[in-house]
């Protein structure tokens, strides 16, 4: 008989009403102290971590917890605080830490990126030349302790250094293994000793870049940076966890000297089985076993769990196991008991962080004492969700037809790009370097309240729609004005543009407080996608043709593309993500030709998060993207050749996938550049980019108006890599976070830098 034991990875910042969102904010518009801020936050961390405790996880994790992200708090912890913020030792401010997390007047914030494949965004720890880190302050162990006194005995969380250094950028790659033996292990080894003092039993090292491509030499580091690690704190139980995928040497893995092992069975479920069968687990290791999505927010099928615990104990017999979520809660909502008005097939099987922990007492139970205890559970379970898979939104079989039946045709245009571009050329004649946006302009908080008010009923669906459409006809002066050559809406009906059309789409619903942190305080509200998807109506082809009716100027339709509608929702899991693919792909596909026949000449598909969604291991790279590109063309190919289409992407590097960009066969992208410092561009001087492409010329996530001479460097760099009959001139993204005065000057400024390199170039081309 192994020992069982529940514990959790990490659970939700945001709490069940956003209170950690709105206290934050509170503080950064002045209207709360720092006292009451940490007060605050304080007692939403009690709250936390009691409700873990009476939800009966064995293993509640601190440290997990934040002010803003967790990779911030290791490099403040470590001391990594660039220059630029002025930090003269000692304990870190929260203004300073807030500072590099957002920037202030002084200095710019700190990059922000993807965590890995998901929506979560990390501070990217910075290396300087002269940097000597120390260990300014035991986050961890403050964490433990305040948790002690709470008589609570939990488990201290923290990023393990290779993964930390794997997210960390300004050294060059020979220097990573002295950072990672010399530099960072000996911290990491001060910290764990004192957490050992204190008297911690055991301590997760999150180590997630294990489940990446790791070389052999990066294997042979890790190995000695543990052994260090163990010797230092012998007394301290270290459990390194991996998540997202599974471990990629997982034969050198569970030969650390350390006391657990936690792998991910959810989404890394059939190759880490089958290391497990092969290679088996040491007996005087912990399994630690993720058994339960953290990702996603599908009820656990908990008969198939079981059995998956009892398979696993017929091939290993380790000391003890631990149950737990997949990967950090981070990732879900907060409680499903808060959706009421969900349909009910679907209420029954979703399951937020509460219910997750809910679901592993379940399984421990089950599997200590024999699911006869737990049977009335695993009945309702088990009826629930069949129940929702014998509901009538789960098939159309229709929909699956059609799209079985579609042949090559539907993925290609009827013109291959020359032949388009010629007729497009004629059809708009815009000059050369058109300018355009993104699609969004301000959501002011006029846009928010009006919003609210729809949607509490204190306004009608016809006062809304009217204020929508005031908005958008300013805004369309406001651009004619600007002179831009493109316009857009600007969008002013959406609140997240996943989050709108799943309002609009069959197949999608959304929740009223599913709320889940994308970065520092901003939250997003992620819908589900429960069923076969369907176009059933014109979705945005009346805001679009009515601002197309106010102006001369050609407006852009504006639609998300499928990739990024499943990236940013929680999926089904019971189809191959590509099906759901093709059925967005198909559904947007009659989107595209409803604006065409109603007069939208130029329509973009954006798919920032394109990108995001690139599998960790490279190996499976090439499903992925041959799969986001056939949706992506299903949606777009059945235009005429005149019809522009367009895309966008942003928040990531592009040059590793420029060649699958290519095939989208958009005749134009716009895409984010101007904070990869010109990394885009050597891309093209490889190879050149055949289609239409704006980089972007400025970083719309500040509030600083770009000088114009700025601007002009990065065309210009462009241009020397890029032809410029297909060069186009925009921001790098939309602009709804920003303020009407801020896009106003940067705009003109944007048509100015425009202005000048026609005539530049206009010369070059006539002489
Ligand atoms: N899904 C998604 N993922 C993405 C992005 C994206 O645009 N969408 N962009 C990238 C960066 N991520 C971002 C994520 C969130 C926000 C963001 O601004 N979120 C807002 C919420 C946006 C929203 O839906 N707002 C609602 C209002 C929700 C709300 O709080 N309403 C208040 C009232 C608001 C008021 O009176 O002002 C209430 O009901 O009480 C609306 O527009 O209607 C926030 O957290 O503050 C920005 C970027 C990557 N991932
Ligand atoms: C995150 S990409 C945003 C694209 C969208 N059309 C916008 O302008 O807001
Ligand atoms: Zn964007």
């Amino acid at each position: 008989m192994v020992n069982v034991y529940t514990s959790n990875l990490g659970y939700p910042r945001i709490g069940k009403r956003r209170e950690w969102k709105k206290a934050l904010e509170s503080h950064w518009s002045g209207k709360i102290e720092q006292a009451e801020l940490e007060e605050r936050i304080k007692t939403l961390r009690h709250e936390y971590l009691h409700t873990q405790v009476e939800k009966g996880v064995d293993l509640p994790p601190v440290g997990d917890f934040t002010y803003y992200d967790h990779v911030l708090d290791t490099a403040v912890m470590f001391g990594l605080i660039p220059k630029r913020f002025g930090h003269d030792g000692g304990p870190v401010s929260l203004d300073t830490y807030f500072a590099m997390a957002r920037g202030n007047q002084k200095a710019v914030a700190c990059e922000m990126t993807k965590w890995f494949d998901t929506n979560y965004h990390y501070i990217v720890p910075e290396w300087e030349e002269e940097m000597v880190p120390t260990l300014l302050e035991n986050r961890p162990l403050r964490a433990f302790r305040e948790a002690k006194r709470w008589g609570i005995n939990a488990k201290p969380v923290i990023l393990g250094p290779f993964t930390f250094l794997k997210l960390a950028k300004g050294f060059h790659p020979d220097q990573f293994s002295r950072l990672l033996l010399d530099t960072l292990t000996p911290l990491y080894a001060q910290v764990l000793q004192e957490l050992e003092a204190a008297g911690a039993d055991w301590i997760q090292l999150d180590e997630p870049a294990f489940v990446t491509d790791v070389t052999a030499a990066e294997m042979e580091w890790l190995h000695t940076a543990y052994s260090r690690l163990a010797d230092a704190a012998p007394g301290l139980r270290l459990l390194v966890q991996t998540y997202f995928d599974s471990v990629s040497a997982y034969s050198d893995l569970i030969r650390l000297p350390v006391h657990g092992i936690g792998l991910d069975l959810v989404y890394g479920r059939e190759e880490n089985l089958a290391s497990l069968q092969k290679h088996g687990f040491p007996e005087d290791k912990v399994l630690a076993l993720g058994l339960i999505d953290g990702r996603n927010i599908w009820k656990t099928p908990l008969q198939k769990q079981l059995n998956l615990l009892e398979e696993i104990r017929e091939i290993v017999s380790p000391a003890a196991w631990m149950l737990q979520p997949s990967c950090s809660l981070l990732h879900v909502p907060v409680d499903a008991a808060e959706e009421q008005e969900l349909p009910s097939e679907l209420a029954g099987v979703i399951a937020f962080a509460h219910e997750k922990l809910d679901e592993l007492s379940i399984l421990k139970e089950g599997f200590l004492h024999g699911q006869a205890v737990v049977a009335e559970v695993l009945q309702e379970n088990a009826a629930a969700i069949e129940t929702f898979d014998q509901a009538s939104f789960r098939r159309i079989p229709e929909i699956r037809k059609e799209i079985a039946n579609l042949t090559s045709t539907a993925f290609t245009r009827s013109h291959p790009f020359a032949e388009r571009q010629e007729q497009q050329e004629k059809f708009y004649s815009f000059p050369l370097f058109p300018t355009t946006t993104i699609g969004s302009f301000p959501q002011s908080p006029e846009v928010r309240r009006a919003r609210k008010k729809w949607r509490t009923g204190e306004w009608s669906e016809e006062r809304y729609r009217e204020f929508v459409q005031k908005e958008t006809a300013r805004w369309i002066g406001i651009q004619e004005e600007i002179g831009l050559d493109v316009l857009v809406h600007g969008e002013f009906e959406r609140t997240d543009m996943v989050e709108y059309f799943s309002d609009k789409l069959t197949g999608f619903s959304f929740t009223k407080h599913g709320w889940v942190q994308s970065y520092g305080s901003r939250c997003v509200k992620p819908p589900i996608i429960h069923g076969d998807v369907a176009f059933h109506a014109p979705m945005t082809a009346e805001m679009s043709s009515y601002a197309q009716s106010l102006t001369e100027k050609k407006v852009k339709g504006m639609l998300t593309g499928p990739t990024t509608m499943i990236r940013w929702s929680f999926v089904r899991d019971d189809l191959p993500e590509s099906e759901v693919a093709l059925q967005i792909g198909y559904a947007l596909r009659q989107e595209v030709d409803a604006l065409e026949s109603s007069g939208i000449a130029i329509i973009q598909v954006d798919e920032p998060a394109l990108r995001e969604g690139l599998p960790l291991k490279k190996h499976k790279w090439k499903a992925y993207l041959d799969q986001a590109v056939r949706a992506f063309r299903l949606a777009t190919s059945s235009v005429q050749p005149q019809t522009q289409i367009h895309t966008h992407m942003c928040y990531s590097e592009f040059h590793d996938i420029i060649d699958a960009i290519q095939t989208l066969d958009a005749d134009v992208i716009s895409i984010e550049s101007s904070r990869s410092h010109g990394e885009l561009i050597h891309a093209f001087e490889e190879k050149t980019y055949p289609l239409g492409i704006g980089l972007g010329v400025y970083d719309i996530h500040s509030p600083r108006i770009p000088t114009e001479a700025e601007m002009l460097q990065t065309v210009e760099r462009a241009l020397r890599v890029l032809p410029p009959t297909l060069f186009w001139i925009n921001p790098d993204c939309g602009l709804k976070t920003r303020r009407e005065e801020e896009v106003v000057a940067s705009l003109q400024k944007m048509v100015q830098v425009a202005q000048a390199i026609r005539q530049q170039w206009q010369k070059t081309i006539t002489s």
